[in-house]
């Protein structure tokens, strides 16, 4: 039988901790190393050049290319500076201890904490801090403590997402970006004016704009009850609203609740909200699809231009989860299977899908990964931000079950940024009644149902 070793009292050396701490943090010992070795070597005026010009190299790339600034230097910029400002050692102990997140060890009496292991801030108003924790400490320990720590360290809140066995991460939500209504987005009068793949919808944290594309992009809403839903189409179809006026965009809407989008009968291709009516309705839609693909097989032509003979084509389903789960069996059956076709063969010809849900489980909408571009409301359940946003996506910061059930963020909500695939938070513009009413009434104006001979390229 091995002999163990009594476990002693005293801890390692300090000059062995720090070797230790070194090698855990090698980049923040290297760097002012290196920068102390450069000044020793070169000069500390050539020194001073290399940072000026790091700095000022940055700086360009920050100015002069915003999209791959943001994707590769922000975030770990960001993380680093967080690491080191915000949760360093120390201040996050005395966070921890504050709260009572730590144990005490037995032996030696001392006090043990959570150990970061590992920052990251995949947008300005997130950060995942991931923990290593102490023997004898788990993850239910922060259960009823997230409020506090919340408060203690002065952010907005906390979650709690398991990685493995002993590691937790804590997702800290510094900041509620959003804190006003954002305004209707305006109506170009004119169809030149629009470019259908990119609509303003509302903003992102950044305080950039957050666009839309009806060019064959489908999308699936998720969201609770007053969640504020529809502020996502209504906004769209602000922007689409001179298209539709010129007969260049066609609306087919099917409707179950009866509610916003019934002011939109007048202006609407098609618009039903009965459940058969609206089986009928995607029916419809599809041979309409199938005869674009039949004149594309005709005319060897691979994508359309819109025009008031090939316009394009918007379905809009609100609660589809009326019409795919809750409803009669046979007609939800047809439904789904012509909802896949349109979702998976709609791009190229022009037909656009939105559907709204208020629960994204794979039981109510078993299309749902078909849809390309997903965007997740306030939602009831943990489980459903990853199942609208993606594996992950919840770790990363999309906290959309712990937005407040409140009208004052109604419209909130976690979309994936394609290329770097990290969710970011987003506003919809809030379109009240009396917008709606003045679109619908814009619509109406010079309103073309039928063909004519405006092309419009796209
Ligand atoms: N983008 C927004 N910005 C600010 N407030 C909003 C926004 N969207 C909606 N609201 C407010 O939230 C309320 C609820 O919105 P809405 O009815 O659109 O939610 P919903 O998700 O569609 O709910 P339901 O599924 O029950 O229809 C609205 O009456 C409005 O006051």
């Amino acid at each position: 039988m091995k002999n163990r070793i009594p476990k002693s009292d005293r801890r390692a050396g300090f000059e062995f901790r720090g070797l230790k701490w070194t090698a855990r943090h090698p980049g923040s010992v290297l760097m002012p190393a290196g920068l102390a070795a450069s000044g020793l070597e070169l000069g500390w005026t050539a020194t001073g050049g290399i940072v000026g010009g790091t700095t000022l190299g940055l700086c360009t790339w920050y100015r002069a290319h915003p999209d791959t600034f943001d994707h590769y230097a922000a975030p770990r910029i960001r993380a680093w500076r967080r690491r080191w400002s915000k949760y360093c050692g120390p201040k996050l102990n005395k966070a921890l201890q504050a709260c009572d997140l730590y144990v005490t060890n037995r032996r030696t009496g001392r006090a043990e904490f959570p150990r970061v292991v590992r920052v990251q801030s995949f947008s300005p108003s997130v950060d995942t801090v991931t923990l290593l924790l102490p023997p004898g400490m788990g993850r239910r320990a922060f259960n009823d403590k997230l409020e506090d720590l919340a408060d203690t360290l002065r952010v907005e809140r906390i979650a709690l997402e398991r990685v493995k066995p002993g590691q937790v991460s804590l997702i800290i939500e510094r900041r509620e970006p959003f804190t006003e209504t954002i305004p209707a987005p305006d109506m170009p009068e004119e169809s030149g004016a629009v470019d259908p793949g990119d609509i303003y919808v509302g903003d992102t944290e950044y305080g950039t704009d957050w666009r839309l594309s009806v060019l064959g992009k489908h999308t699936f809403i998720a969201g609770a009850t007053g969640a504020g839903k529809n502020s996502i189409p209504l906004s769209l179809l602000r922007g689409l609203a001179p298209l539709i006026r010129d007969g260049l965009v066609r609306l087919w809407i099917c409707d179950p609740k009866q509610m916003e989008f019934r002011k939109l009968q007048g202006v609407a291709h098609r618009y039903e909200h009965d459940e058969a009516a609206c089986a009928e309705l995607v029916r419809e839609f599809i041979e309409d699809l199938r005869r674009v693909q039949r004149d594309f097989a005709a005319t060897g032509k691979r994508k359309i231009t819109m025009s008031r003979e090939t316009p394009l084509n918007l379905l809009i389903v609100d609660e589809i989860g009326a019409l795919l789960a809750y409803g009669d069996g046979t007609i939800a059956r047809t439904l789904r299977k012509d909802l896949a076709i349109a979702v998976s063969q709609g791009r190229a010809t022009g037909h656009a899908t939105m559907a709204l849900v208020q629960e994204p489980t794979k039981d109510t909408v078993p299309v749902r990964d078909l849809f390309p571009v997903r965007i997740c409301l306030r939602v009831t359940s943990q489980s459903h931000v990853d199942m609208v946003l993606g594996d992950g996506a919840r770790l990363r910061g999309a906290l959309a079950d712990e937005i407040p059930e409140s009208e004052d963020t109604a419209g909130i909500g976690f979309v994936i940024r394609p290329r770097s695939r990290v969710p970011q938070r987003v506003r919809a513009a809030y379109v009240s009644d009396r917008e709606l009413d003045e679109m619908v009434a814009f619509i109406l104006r010079g309103y073309h149902a039928g063909p004519a001979l405006s092309v419009v390229a796209v």
